[in-house]
């Protein structure tokens, strides 16, 4: 039996900068990832059979992405093992923290491992995209700026730093907010050093705000907090953060918090727990 963490991510601005013929769209954004984290237990079966030990309400198994991630690599690799995954969820599901992602680049990560199939991340990395734009970066395991579709990165250091990080009650559906007419798709693209000079927003945050006024009016509110730096949606949303330089700043706006509010306080890391593993 192993466990591993699944950590979520903030994109801590999102340009849409055009779209490709198959109609994902081009991005420049930078990817954090932050102490915040899904927990993943594997146990090897010899049958070859992949089985979740603790289904999630509303999600069948097969569509889960750390079974459709272990079955994949099963079947590239030819492996005849197979595995018992438990998953411990704690990252809202599709809040833009790229929780499922995140889930299945562990899967591949741990199970290249487990399975002694000893792949490089390179090679994971193109496999996890099979599953989702946002697959590799979690196997990538360095704070990054990404290009492309968000599959081609560039190391960024960033400083050390907290989050509040809410989470509106309102699910939001990426297909629908990258397919909006609303949609701006012509942001300039940006040198990766313009960044560091404080440019960048989301330009699906918009569009969001707009389809969910609660959104619109938690941003409002985080943009009003002492101390905060930047403040943005994260991904397609519905998760918005505020940065902070030190801890006690993030803790004195998460108190102020309404009581109709929810939301967590969190360190963004230097890099992925696993990106040495
Ligand atoms: C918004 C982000 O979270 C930013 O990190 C990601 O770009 C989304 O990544 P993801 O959830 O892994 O996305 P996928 O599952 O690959 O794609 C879901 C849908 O989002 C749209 N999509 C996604 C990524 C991208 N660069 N362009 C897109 O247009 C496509 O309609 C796609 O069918
Ligand atoms: N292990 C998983 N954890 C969470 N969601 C999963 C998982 N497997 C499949 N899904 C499906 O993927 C959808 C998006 O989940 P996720 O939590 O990754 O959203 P997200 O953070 O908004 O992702 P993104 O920003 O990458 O679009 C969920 O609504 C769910 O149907």
């Amino acid at each position: 039996m192993h466990t591993f963490p699944a950590p979520a991510k903030l994109n801590l601005f999102l340009h849409v900068i055009g779209r490709r013929d198959d109609g994902y769209h081009l991005l420049q954004t930078v990817f954090r990832f932050i102490d915040y984290a899904d927990q993943l237990t594997f146990t090897v079966r010899d049958d070859g059979l992949i089985k979740l030990t603790n289904p999630m309400p509303g999600l069948p198994d097969q569509d889960n992405l750390c079974v459709r991630a272990a079955k994949l690599l099963q079947e590239r690799s030819g492996c005849p093992l197979g595995v018992d995954i438990h998953l411990e969820k704690r990252i809202p599901m599709g809040g833009g923290l790229g929780g499922g992602s995140s889930d299945a680049a562990t899967t591949l990560i741990a199970l290249n491992r487990l399975w002694k199939i000893g792949w490089d991340r390179e090679h994971l990395m193109t496999l996890g995209l099979e599953l989702g734009a946002d697959v590799p970066i979690f196997v990538y395991g360095r704070n990054a700026f990404a290009e492309g579709i968000g599959e081609i990165f560039t190391p960024v250091d960033l400083p050390s730093c907290w989050y509040l990080v809410l989470t509106p009650p309102v699910h939001v559906s990426t297909v629908e907010v990258f397919s909006s007419r609303e949609l701006t798709r012509d942001t300039i693209p940006i040198k990766m050093a313009a960044f560091s000079t404080g440019q960048g927003h989301n330009d699906l945050e918009p569009v969001v705000a707009r389809m969910q006024p609660v959104v619109a009016s938690w941003l409002a509110w985080l943009r009003q907090r002492r101390g905060a730096t930047k403040v943005a949606m994260s991904g397609s949303g519905s998760c918005i953060f505020a940065e902070f330089p030190d801890e006690p700043s993030a803790r004195e706006a998460c108190m102020q918090m309404p009581s109709e509010m929810s939301g967590f306080v969190v360190q963004g890391l230097a890099s992925h727990p696993l990106s040495d593993f």
